[in-house]
């Protein structure tokens, strides 16, 4: 189980102060496109760092409005050797890279107008409500797979060929993470990461490792600080959370897709019957007490997702908190006995 740590220890400040959950953002590219992007192309939503970075500050700060507490980066296809096969050499890359950071936390300030001190807002209303006293506002920088980069769709197969050994998707990756951790260090900023995985069966990672190991690998990692599921059908979620919290103690995040399958060659989605998923907003939005009772702390949306959903969501989230204490009170003042 894994032990706490300063990386363990923010997310879980984060997360007291927020009452015991969080929000996560929904899907950026899905929104991009819903604003007029094009993102056919290799470099998938991260094409809109160079072309319309105006765009995704705007998605990020409707999340922020829906009441999200972490937005997530348009970094999640961003690598220095998919901006290369652009033209973009390696420095320019590793700036795109820190400026889809910049964005977010532009949104952050226009979101927060200075009014709170950190990562903090000193707005927590939801449909009016002010529900929480502090209101944690996170930037989440998206690191995706391997998958993403081959932009083959392979994220969801785990497919990525025989060549690739471990040292090349460590040396992948390397750069990258370094780039965000040196902006992080510079801001001092101690670094909560967490690994989430996808899953089209309930039971195994796209790799076709059981979810089981690959959350024992994450939860062995004492850096990492929360272990979950992302840009996987509602359906099968609840049984995920409660498989994940057999082999962890660290938070549980979920963030995931509407259901429906994606056709890498059209980059579009397709409807899904068997997969169970619905419109945004509809019965992915009715499971969520159910997750958090599972164990889910950190709960937003991956594809096909939008602010519509991120709001529902952070609804969903109220209710179920408000159902518990309710049925705390009710333990603590037994029902008078009616003889
Ligand atoms: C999360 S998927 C929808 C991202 C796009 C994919 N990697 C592609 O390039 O086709
Ligand atoms: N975070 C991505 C999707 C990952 S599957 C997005 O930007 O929409
Ligand atoms: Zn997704």
């Amino acid at each position: 189980m894994g032990r706490g740590d300063g990386h363990d220890d923010a997310l879980r400040r984060w997360l007291r102060e927020a009452g015991g959950w969080l929000v996560v953002d929904g899907a950026l590219g899905t929104e991009l496109e819903a604003h007029g992007a094009d993102l056919q192309d290799k470099l998938w939503s991260a094409r809109c760092l160079v072309s319309a970075p105006h765009l995704i500050r705007k998605v990020h700060l409707d999340y922020l409005d829906a009441g999200a507490n972490i937005i997530t980066t348009a970094s999640y296809q961003a690598t220095l050797q998919g901006f290369q096969s652009r033209g973009v050499s390696r420095e320019q890359g590793e700036a795109l890279l820190l400026r889809s950071v910049q964005i977010a936390q532009e949104a952050r300030a226009i979101f927060v107008e200075g009014r709170s001190k950190g990562p903090y807002s000193a707005r927590d209303e939801y449909d009016g409500v002010v529900s929480r006293a502090r209101r944690p506002v996170l930037v989440a920088a998206s690191v995706g797979s391997y998958g993403a980069y081959l932009a083959d769709g392979s994220e969801y197969t785990g497919d990525y060929g025989r060549s690739v050994t471990k040292e090349a998707l460590k040396n992948f990756h390397r750069r990258r993470l370094q780039a965000y951790a040196e902006l992080l260090e510079e801001n001092d900023i101690r670094i909560p990461a967490w690994f989430s995985f996808t899953s089209k069966d309930g039971a195994n990672a796209a790799s076709g490792d059981p979810v089981t190991e690959c959350a024992a690998v994450a939860d062995s990692c004492r850096r990492v600080a929360a272990v979950g599921i992302n840009c996987t059908a509602p359906r099968l979620i609840h049984g995920l959370i409660l498989s994940i919290s057999k082999v962890t103690t660290k938070p549980i995040v979920v963030y995931p897709n509407t259901g429906e399958t994606y056709v890498a060659e059209t980059k579009e989605w397709v409807d899904s019957a068997a997969a169970g998923g619905g419109a945004p907003g509809t019965d992915f939005v009715s499971c969520v007490g159910k997750w958090r009772q599972a164990g889910a702390s950190l709960v937003g949306g991956c594809c096909r997702t939008g602010p519509a959903t991120v709001r529902a969501i952070a609804r969903a989230l109220r209710e179920a908190d408000a159902a518990a204490a309710a049925e705390d009170t009710d333990d603590d003042y037994p029902a008078v006995a009616v003889l």
